[in-house]
């Protein structure tokens, strides 16, 4: 089973404390919504996870593997992905930014071609192949980042904020790749500030308050739920 485990977490900036978290598990299959006010500390637990940044004390542990030097590779890279509302996309073609990451894993060229079509497709972006992912606008951005993680087919997705800014229609095809890849298994945990379609995937919950993280089940009942989610949790 792919997890990654935090042990007794204390996050500060400084001499403010944010956040800290006895015990927590992030594992392949899970649907974590993550909620907390603004400023709580949503986005730095996601960058701590993603060993981006290192957190003030405390353990993660990746598959029974404590990982605390961070200017090691990350043995959670292509694994463990995170997705920051304001994506970082690699200078080149919308192409290129879809097979990067497939060609760094053990991926057959031709799979890494026919899931780089689909990803497209799914995304709404296949008219944009050869465009220069540096011209897309904000939304295109963010499907685009999506599709990437979705070829690569991570174990473990983090997605920040992934609908903020989006129209109607970006939500929808967003909506349905993050559903594909939890039909396929992969864990997600999600911070929005407000129900989606994506937040009602969620059964678990983290909540950031009086910082402390806490976890618990997570029913689509305990918030208004969008109306585009009911139409892809069915079919
Ligand atoms: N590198 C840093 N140095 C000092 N303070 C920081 C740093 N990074 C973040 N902070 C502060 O930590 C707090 C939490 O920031 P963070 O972005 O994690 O919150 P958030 O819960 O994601 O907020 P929002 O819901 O508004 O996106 C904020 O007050 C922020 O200013």
């Amino acid at each position: 089973m792919v997890q990654l485990k935090i042990n007794k977490l204390c996050m500060q900036f400084g001499d403010r404390l944010l956040f800290k978290a006895d015990a927590l598990q992030f594992a392949k299959g899970d649907t974590i919504f993550l909620q907390g006010d603004n400023g709580t500390g949503k986005t730095t637990l996601m960058k701590v996870l993603a060993g981006l940044i290192p957190a003030t004390s405390g353990e993660l542990v990746w598959q029974g593997q404590t990982h605390t030097k961070w200017w090691q590779k990350s043995p959670q890279l292509g694994k463990l992905v995170y997705l920051h509302q304001h994506p970082y996309l690699y200078e080149g073609s919308v192409k290129y930014n879809l097979s990067f990451a497939g060609r760094h894993q053990k991926m057959s060229g031709k799979l890494l071609a026919q899931r780089v079509e689909a990803a497209a497709q799914m995304a709404g972006l296949e008219h944009l192949l050869d465009a220069n992912a540096s011209n897309l606008s904000g939304g295109e951005r963010q499907r685009l980042a999506i599709a990437r993680a979705w070829v690569i087919q991570p174990d473990l997705l983090m997605l920040d904020e992934p609908v903020s800014n989006m129209d109607k229609e970006s939500r929808r095809l967003v909506l349905e790749m993050v559903h594909t890849l939890k039909r396929q298994g992969t864990g997600l945990l999600v911070s929005s500030h407000q129900t989606c379609g994506i937040t009602a995937l969620c059964r678990q919950t983290w909540q950031i308050e009086n910082q402390r993280i806490t976890s618990g089940p997570f029913n689509t009942e305990q918030g208004s739920v969008q109306e585009e989610s009911l139409h892809v949790i069915t079919s």
